[in-house]
């Protein structure tokens, strides 16, 4: 799942799209029941559960839905070009998963660049998830408009509320626990019950 937040016209606009896995090779070989069905073009997505005996079956509409069939390409051009754009018109956009253990967030937004092989130059390997594809989106634009641009990225990673930065010097992380203690940052409360932290 995923969703953006937009600030133009000073309204705030959160979009909340719902992407269903295929079944694993485990999932196939123990005959797991399907108890999701997506309709990609009604944007709706039936839950079938079992209570007592009794079927129950729920609808539930998003902004879009993408069924097991959906590529890598076809999430990310349909849903998240047009907010990468509205990044680089200057508005602020934040693209988030959601979802349950092993429901496809790390593939949806990484991707299975690692593992997979390079595609053609220049080009992305056809798994690569969010983040790879925006990246290059946003390297592509600057590069076309031929003037000086500097990027910065931060990485962060917030585990049982502990923020650690990503992209510290690998010398960071090594085991001593001094060490660990400079990688991670610190996470405090405003007052307002918003949590800020210091990168
Ligand atoms: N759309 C997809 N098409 C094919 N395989 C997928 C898809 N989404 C997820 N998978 C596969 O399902 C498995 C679980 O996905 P993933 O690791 O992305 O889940 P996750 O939500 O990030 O889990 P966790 O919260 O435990 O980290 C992985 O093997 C991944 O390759």
């Amino acid at each position: 799942m995923s969703a953006s937040f937009r600030d133009k016209d000073k309204s705030v606009n959160v979009q909340v799209l719902l992407r269903c896995r295929p079944f694993s090779e485990d999932e196939l070989r123990s005959n797991a029941p399907q108890v999701v069905t997506c309709n990609d073009f009604q944007k709706e997505v039936a839950v079938s559960q079992t209570i007592a005996g009794k079927q129950i079956d729920r609808v539930f509409t998003f902004d879009k839905v993408f069924g097991p069939c959906a590529k890598q390409k076809d999430l990310y051009e349909q849903a998240i070009v047009p907010i990468v754009n509205e990044v680089l018109e200057g508005f602020n956009c934040t693209i988030f998963a959601y979802g349950q253990t092993g429901t496809g967030k790390t593939h949806t937004m990484e991707g299975e660049c690692r593992r997979a092989k390079n595609g053609p130059k220049g080009q992305l390997p056809v798994d690569a998830g969010v983040i790879p594809r925006a990246v290059k989106q946003i390297f592509d634009a600057l590069e076309g408009q031929h003037t000086e641009y500097s990027v910065k990225v931060t990485f962060l990673e917030l585990y049982n509320e502990e923020i650690t930065d990503l992209l510290a010097p690998e010398e960071l992380s090594k085991i001593s626990l001094e060490d660990k203690q400079k990688k991670q940052l610190p996470l405090m409360e405003d007052g307002k019950e918003e949590f800020l932290f210091e990168v």
